[in-house]
């Protein structure tokens, strides 16, 4: 059996479990449950806290996992990113109230509080910058208030629980985060592994993709397919009305408004969006 980690609490657990549920695996009902056996695909899910996830991968006893790119990245496993998993989206960065500190150039000799000092560290001796990393395992926020440390680095969303905390962000972001598929280093595929990696990758296409359906008339077909080239190439049927033809592509559900109006300019009709449930390419 495919033995396959998933986030057990936090952030990640919800929308991971989903994603899985929607590429067509069983995923546990209680959210007490360590284990979950998928017996009809062939997988094992093992519920651990994401900060872990990397740790079990990169040792080899579980084969894939879902935890987000800075956790992967902190933990200094031999484990690699094989997809974005396109939720979970964060940024990491250094902040410190607004008056002290403005750039990365003036950190040096200083003390920086994180749950994080894997990422912090790389980071610092990526540009040669000598500063203490205290190493909390949350709400460090408050180190800066409680006068622990001079300077955060953490996780930012929405930058409401900085901007709470009278903290600005300085300096470039250390990295962008988002949830991602880890295996070990190197590690060989194997069929199932491939079957989820494809299933994976079919629920981010039908969440990017919608089918868009239009008539339009037979000497307007090359500048409307060039609206809506498709992923492959448009279907294009004949429509019982003569010099009328139908097609058929998909298209980003963020571009999908400005290509109905763009169609419809064009003298297009009958345009039709329809959801993508699930697809292999
Ligand atoms: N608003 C957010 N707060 C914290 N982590 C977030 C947020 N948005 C995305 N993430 C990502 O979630 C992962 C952290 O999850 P983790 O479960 O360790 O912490 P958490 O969601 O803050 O839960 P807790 O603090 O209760 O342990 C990281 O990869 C982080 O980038
Ligand atoms: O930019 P925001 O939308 O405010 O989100 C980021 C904040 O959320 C997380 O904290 P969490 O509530 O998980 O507490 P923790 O620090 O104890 O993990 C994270 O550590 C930041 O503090
Ligand atoms: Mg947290």
């Amino acid at each position: 059996m495919l033995r396959v980690a998933i986030p057990n609490k936090g952030t990640l657990a919800e929308p991971a479990a989903a994603m899985l549920r929607e590429a067509g695996y069983r995923q546990r009902t209680d959210s007490k449950d360590l284990v979950c056996r998928d017996e009809g695909n062939d997988v094992e899910f093992f519920y651990l806290r994401p900060r872990d996830i990397a740790t079990y991968v990169g040792s080899g006893d579980l084969d894939l996992g879902i935890t987000g790119r800075d956790l992967l990245v902190d933990s200094g496993a031999p484990a690699e990113e094989v997809i974005d998993l396109s939720f979970g989206r964060a940024t990491f960065r250094f902040a410190a109230r607004p008056d002290r500190i403005g750039s990365l150039d003036s950190l040096g000799g200083h003390r920086i509080a994180t749950a994080y000092p894997g990422v912090v560290e790389r980071h610092l001796a990526g540009q040669d910058v000598k500063a203490e990393i205290i190493r909390l395992d949350g709400a460090v926020e408050n180190a800066v208030r409680l006068g622990l440390a001079d300077v955060i680095a953490d996780v930012v969303e929405t930058g409401a629980t900085l901007r709470q905390a009278g903290l600005v962000v300085f300096g470039e972001p250390l990295l962008h985060s988002s949830a991602v598929l880890v295996r070990r280093t190197g590690a060989p595929g194997c069929a199932q592994a491939d079957q989820l990696l494809r299933r994976l990758q079919g629920v981010l296409v039908a969440r990017r993709y919608v089918m868009l359906a239009y008539d339009v008339r037979a000497d307007l077909l090359e500048q409307a397919t060039g609206l809506t080239p498709g992923i492959e190439s448009p279907t294009i049927s004949p429509l019982h009305r003569e010099g009328w033809v139908a097609v058929q592509a998909m298209v980003r559900r963020d571009d999908v408004h400005r290509m109905m109006d763009e169609l419809y300019d064009l003298g297009a009709r009958a345009i039709l969006v329809t959801n993508i449930h699930a697809c292999r390419l």
